[in-house]
């Protein structure tokens, strides 16, 4: 499949692609088969708030959308931002329409969080995404490897590829950091500078990080003043519009919104998924076991572990591995970020 076509892409979901099972016997179908929909609408889930879903529906005007509520047939399934879906009813995208949800189209990624990392209710933020955008200021504040590397396994187990954003070159030097990531071989790295006293003029690396998101769906993730909004709002020239008509529905600012919304790219060349509320992921929802998978810098070094190791035992190979260097530069502090990782998420078995 080509690039561009792992982006939201309508024809993905097109009803052709839709598999009825033909019925054999030629009879009427079960009362109890639901309704298919036949006719239903393929959407996008932009935002959702208080179970009204934002839809973006093909075909109409650009920034105008569709207002809809799940139907009661769905149950207890959750809709989530990124989700396609089919809808029926009124999708002129009028002011007062009101459509209904009819269907979940099956989901290419999820992207969980659980409020922390022995918390068993985990949510799904965002579903069908392709790339997670973790943004780190090099200054003002400090940058945080451990919720760099936190976020890299939240990445890596929903599936989706870590990209490391960089922001506020100006105020500190990459190069550190660089040199700490480049075993990550699977971790692209991209540095931006701008100057907050000269709010028009352009980005330093927008160009570059404009390029790794084409034709993709990318989660941003970031603490609040790391330069998130600033990215955001000057790849996103029409943002300010999209999050005009959210308003229009939920009759709420956008300020208030602590879930995830999706903003479409220039050229509808991939989609940026924005979350205000997200700070960091808890991990409850990774098994213990999976978490050092996720490291794949240091994996390998298991291969000597005993049997059954936990990581964070005297008898752990890691040590050893990482001692040797061959976990590069950044072994001992990716070592220290696993065994923390490891730690909370099993205080609450000990
Ligand atoms: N020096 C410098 N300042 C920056 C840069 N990018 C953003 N800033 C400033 O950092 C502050 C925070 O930027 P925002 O874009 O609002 O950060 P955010 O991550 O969206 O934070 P929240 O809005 O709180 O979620 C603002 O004062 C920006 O002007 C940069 O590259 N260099
Ligand atoms: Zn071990």
């Amino acid at each position: 499949m080509s690039r561009r076509a792992r982006a939201f892409d309508y024809r993905e979901y097109d009803e052709s692609d839709v598999r009825v099972r033909p019925n054999r016997r030629g009879s009427r179908p079960r009362t109890k088969t639901r309704p298919t929909h036949k006719d239903a609408t393929p959407a996008r889930v932009l935002a959702v708030d208080r179970g009204r879903y934002t839809l973006l529906v093909p075909g109409l005007e650009p920034g105008r959308t569709v207002t809809a509520m799940k139907a009661r047939e769905l149950g207890r399934k959750g809709v989530v931002v990124g989700d396609a879906v089919a809808v029926v009813g009124d999708v002129s995208g009028d002011p007062d329409a009101l459509a209904r949800i009819v269907r979940i189209e099956p989901r290419r990624s999820v992207l969980r969080r659980t409020a922390d990392d022995t918390d068993p209710v985990e949510r799904v933020i965002v579903a069908n995404a392709d790339q997670l955008a973790i943004v780190t200021a090099l200054a003002d504040p400090e940058p945080r490897r451990g919720m760099i590397d936190r976020c890299l396994v939240a990445a890596f187990d929903a599936g989706l590829a870590p990209l490391l954003v960089l922001t506020k070159a100006d105020l500190g030097d990459p190069r550190a950091f660089l040199e700490a990531y480049s075993e990550l071989t699977d971790v692209r790295v991209v540095v931006t500078a701008s100057d907050p006293h000269a709010p028009s003029a352009p980005i330093e690396g927008l160009e570059a990080l404009a390029q790794q998101l084409r034709g993709q769906v990318t989660v941003f993730v970031g603490h609040s003043g790391v330069g998130k909004s600033t990215l955001v709002n000057a790849l996103v020239p029409t943002a300010h519009r999209a999050i005009g008509a959210v308003n229009d529905v939920t009759g709420r600012g956008r300020h208030t919104s602590t879930s995830a919304i999706v903003l479409p790219l220039p050229d509808d060349d991939g989609w940026i998924v924005d979350t205000p509320g997200v700070r960091s992921f808890g991990l409850a929802h990774v098994q213990p076991t999976a978490i050092v998978t996720h490291f794949p810098d240091l994996e390998p070094g298991t291969q000597h572990c005993p049997r059954g190791c936990s990581h964070d035992e005297p008898e752990c190979a890691l040590d050893e591995f990482v001692a040797a260097g061959n976990a590069g530069p950044a072994g001992p502090a990716r070592l220290a970020s696993l065994r923390r990782l490891l730690r909370a998420r099993t205080e609450r078995a000990e």
